[in-house]
């Protein structure tokens, strides 16, 4: 067992901010241990939630299984006692069931879904999917709507009422009708997370929808400015919103859509530029020019 139970798990999700470090890796693109436990001991005490080790923005999708566990038993140690860690976990119904165990038994406080593997599946299929990663463990689950996996609240319901451990949605699609329906239809048996890519330029919108909680990526290299955007959105301070959105998230979203990928490189980029390089992103993913390297470094001026 975690440590934690499914519902302990489900509480801490249900408030603060949450962040997805970045994965170290070294020159060659190998995981680099030391400089994951130096970042994770330079962010744990700005106050997340939690932290979501190996997820999307810590490049899960690049990573295979020997250092995913080398990755998880880091984060673990490192942040014992400081900050809970939830794995990212995904791929093939039989990999993530693989990844979810490897989480639990490196001592995980649960895992954040990721959609299944390349097909088109129905909502039954990814049913199916879900609730055999959810049997396959003991602590809690988030499930993660995004790209391949669009669960609809019917769909949702029943697995609810299947697995017990899954406590927690997170949303990566964005759709309005979608998530007002599964907050309105699932009330209080999940927690909720907004994981649109820049989760703050959409957090006033997720939070007039009923989901206050979202994960920063931003976190990874702007801490205080993330921090400074929680506490002012989660207590009414729309003209620091306003001017956060203004000053940051507008102009860094508007860098961060000029190509594919660029939702993790850009944040790669950033941590290199406050001297808290992770080093380079791994294909399919690619750096940043260096005319945006520049751009990036403005925007974190005007703020830090
Ligand atoms: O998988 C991921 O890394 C995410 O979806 C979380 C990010 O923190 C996302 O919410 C963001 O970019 O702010």
């Amino acid at each position: 067992m975690s440590g934690i139970t499914p519902q302990e798990l489900k509480s801490i999700i249900g408030e603060g901010l949450l962040s997805f470090p970045l994965t170290d890796f070294d020159a060659n693109g190998d995981f680099n241990a030391k400089g994951y436990i130096d970042r994770l001991e330079w962010l744990a005490p700005y106050g997340a939630s939690a932290l979501f080790a190996a997820g999307g923005t810590g490049e899960f999708f690049s990573l295979e299984p020997n250092e995913y566990s080398d990755i998880i038993r880091t984060a673990v140690t490192t942040c014992k006692g400081k900050v809970p860690i939830i794995a990212g976990a995904g791929g093939s119904t039989r990999q993530a069931i693989a990844y979810a165990q490897e989480a639990e038994r490196q001592g995980a406080h649960g895992i954040l879904l990721m959609p299944h593997y390349l097909t088109e599946a129905n909502q039954n299929g990814v049913v199916a999917h879900v609730e055999a990663v959810c049997k396959s463990v003991d602590f809690g689950v988030i499930v993660y709507n995004r790209s391949l996996c669009r669960l609809e609240a019917d769909h949702l319901e029943v697995l609810a009422e299947r697995c017990p451990n899954l406590i927690g949605y997170k949303d990566g699609i964005g759709e309005i009708e979608r998530m007002v329906t599964i907050r309105r239809r699932l009330g209080d048996r999940f927690s909720y997370l907004g994981g649109l890519p820049t989760a703050e330029v959409f957090a006033s919108a997720y939070r007039a929808l009923g989901v206050p909680v979202y994960s920063s990526a931003a976190f990874n290299f702007v801490p205080a400015t993330a921090m400074r955007f929680y506490k002012a959105i989660s207590t009414g301070d729309q003209d620091t919103v306003n001017e956060l959105l203004d000053k940051f998230f507008l102009p860094y979203i508007k860098l961060r859509n000029r190509s594919a990928g660029y939702a993790v490189s850009i944040v790669k980029a950033g941590a290199t530029l406050v001297g808290h390089s992770a080093g380079p992103v791994r294909p399919p993913l690619t750096e940043l020019t260096a005319e945006e390297r520049d751009i990036l470094a403005g925007i974190i001026k005007a703020v830090e």
